[in-house]
């Protein structure tokens, strides 16, 4: 059933007629319907949704998009006449939200001011059409997918030997290793002491790790938690310097058998080889055995470096011995993989470890960034042409393009004045003895302290852990779509892939927004100047994602949650028959369920 214009105004009709029967209904119930009451502002939200459940014998049945038909608010004040305060927003009509308004003398709902965390924007908002509403965004109604590691579906990816490697390094670029060269002085400055007692640090700041006897056990754990963090830093940046120093050491072998064989022609190569390799094995003390199996290996470390570039090298952990030692995969095709990789890794290694090209000046290598400022400020390709600053890619557009890249959500000012219309009062939050606030996915207590958090729906995005940046880059497509959101490791189902960060603000038409509402506000969420990652998903009538909304403590934040996706996919979502309602544009998914293709099949 497609959602075209007529269409709309059928379910409007339909939905104004459900409305109806249920105010009717109420008014007949006055006083007897038991609402709660703390419940300030009551309305009675009533969605109707067409989806297809699939037969009893479909294993495993992926339910269709659910089809709105209907929508509608019921404000019960003015019904059940609670002497409740008024809210104007319940007045909104459903898919007609007011102009932006800086009244001052608007009557006002009760919310809460915007915490301290967010951020208010002065800017102008963008200006209003009143006309039909188009490429509104919604969130998923569904709940999101349960937690499952990813099966054997089509778009799976299978490691392979390589695969481990790139995912390896790609997973260390994203992860916690702090390639600061200070941590390699901090090395030198632990001391073993004669008792089994450990210094770490000079006088003015030592950190002294003494056994249980003189310290309390929780200070003295405490304080080997630090020393065990820096010793493991310090060891992975050794590691990293380690295996850029054979690279490197094999490269002047084979330059100095080079220069040996121009200088002396007539002399054989195998004999120049020779010559250089028993040299080597008196400077290094090792006999031609221990040194040739050496020398397999650190080869394998320069042809991935020839191929892929320093970062590779300096990333890739523990995996690249494995690689390098067994040698399966050192094949041309593999090669050339790698080499498409090059510049990719480079983006994400200057943009997210700034100092790490200072380990290389101890190659003799240059340690200027080439990719300074945000890892998405770069656009990279597939095929490993040089990645482009993000704002050239709309100039071909005629667009002029302004992006900030943003942590978190700020608040319009003009339309919300400084309050949060994501604000979902918890009524057990005040009731319960820690007024704690818990969690409407998994009814566990949500906390920013890691003590009391038992919320464990999306621990890399909420709680007390640091974000990480995920593993995303944002990627030139190839049919036509502009710009894409690629993984570059694989994401569970269940997963949270990131925040849908912007400017939280209300009115904006005719352009693309996310619509999100609370049981008190209707909001939108517009990432045309500032946001995140998730402002350059794609849309697939297939997508592998989906925008979620999620509670955490009070506020109401859009999650991208995966469905389950491969590293080296494209992340999609399914916009929703809104978005795509009286748009020109035709759906470029390629899905064979594609719903949105306007021209003849
Ligand atoms: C939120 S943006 C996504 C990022 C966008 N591709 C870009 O380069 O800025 C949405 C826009 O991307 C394009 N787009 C996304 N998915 C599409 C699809 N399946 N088919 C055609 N165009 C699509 C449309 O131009 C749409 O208005």
């Amino acid at each position: 059933m497609g959602d075209t214009p007529e269409s709309i105004k059928q379910f409007d009709e339909l939905s104004r007629v459900i409305a109806r029967t249920i105010e009717e209904h109420l008014a007949r119930s006055k006083g007897t319907t038991g609402l709660p009451r703390d419940l300030r502002n009551p309305v009675l939200r009533v969605d109707a949704f067409l989806e297809d459940q699939g037969s009893d014998q479909e294993q495993e049945h992926t339910p269709s998009r659910p089809l709105r038909l209907a929508s509608s608010k019921v404000n019960l004040i003015e019904i059940l006449g609670t002497g409740r305060p008024h809210d104007p927003i319940q007045q909104e009509k459903h898919d007609k939200l007011p102009a932006v308004s800086s009244d001052e003398s608007e009557p006002r709902s009760p919310r809460r001011r915007g915490t301290g965390k967010l951020r208010v924007s002065n800017r102008p908002l963008i200006e209003e059409d009143v006309s039909e509403h188009q490429r509104q965004i919604a969130t998923d109604t569904r709940s999101f997918p349960k937690r499952r590691k990813i099966t054997t579906e089509k778009f799976v990816f299978r490691p392979s030997t390589l695969d481990k490697l790139i995912i390896g390094i790609w997973e260390q670029i994203h992860g916690t290793l702090d390639l600061n060269p200070q941590i390699i002085s901090e090395q030198y400055q632990i001391t073993l002491s004669a008792s089994s007692n450990v210094a770490v640090g000079d006088g003015s700041t030592a950190v002294e790790v003494r056994g249980a006897d003189t310290l309390s056990q929780n200070d003295a754990f405490h304080q080997m938690n630090t020393l065990c963090r820096k010793v493991t830093q310090a060891s992975k940046v050794f590691r990293s310097i380690e295996i850029v120093v054979q690279a490197k050491w094999v490269e002047l072998f084979e330059e100095k058998v080079q220069a040996s064989v121009i200088a002396m022609p007539k002399v054989s190569k195998t004999k120049h080889h020779k010559k250089a390799f028993v040299e080597a094995c008196q400077d290094f003390g090792w006999s031609e055995k221990e040194l040739r199996n050496k020398m397999a290996i650190w080869r394998g470390y320069k042809e991935v470096k020839d191929a892929a570039g320093w970062s590779a090298l300096v990333f890739a952990g523990m995996g690249i011995y494995r690689f390098c030692k067994y040698r399966v995969e050192f094949t041309n095709e593999a090669m050339k993989r790698l080499q498409t990789l090059r510049t990719r890794l480079e983006v994400a290694a200057d943009t997210l470890h700034p100092n790490w090209r200072q380990l290389l000046s101890i190659v003799g290598e240059s340690s200027q960034l080439k990719y300074p400022g945000h890892q998405h400020d770069w656009v990279v390709s597939e095929d490993g042409a040089p990645p482009v600053p993000l704002r050239s890619t709309y100039i071909s557009q005629g667009t002029y393009f302004e992006f900030e890249q943003l942590e978190e959500s700020i608040i319009d000012e003009r339309a919300w004045r400084g309050e949060d219309p994501r604000w979902v009062p918890q009524n057990n939050a005040m009731t319960h003895a820690d007024n704690a606030y818990v969690c409407a996915v998994c009814g566990q207590i949500q906390s920013d302290d890691a003590e009391l958090n038992s919320c464990n729906c999306f621990p890399n995005l909420f709680g007390h852990v640091k974000r990480r940046p995920p593993p995303v880059q944002i990627y030139r497509t190839t049919n036509g779509q502009n710009n894409g959101v690629v993984a570059l490791a694989p994401f569970e189902r269940g997963a949270g892939i990131g925040e849908y960060v912007g400017l939280i603000t209300k009115g904006v038409r005719h352009v693309d927004v996310m619509d999100s509402s609370t049981a008190t506000a209707n909001y939108q969420i517009w990432q045309g100047r500032q946001g995140n990652f998730t402002r350059f998903i794609n849309h697939s009538c297939k997508g592998n994602a989906q925008f979620t909304q999620f509670t955490w403590l009070d506020t109401q934040h859009v999650v991208l949650v995966s469905k389950g996706i491969g590293a080296g996919v494209e992340i999609s979502v399914d916009y929703g028959d809104r978005y795509w309602a009286g748009l020109e544009k035709s759906c470029l998914c390629g899905e064979s369920c594609c719903r949105y293709r306007r021209d003849n099949r």
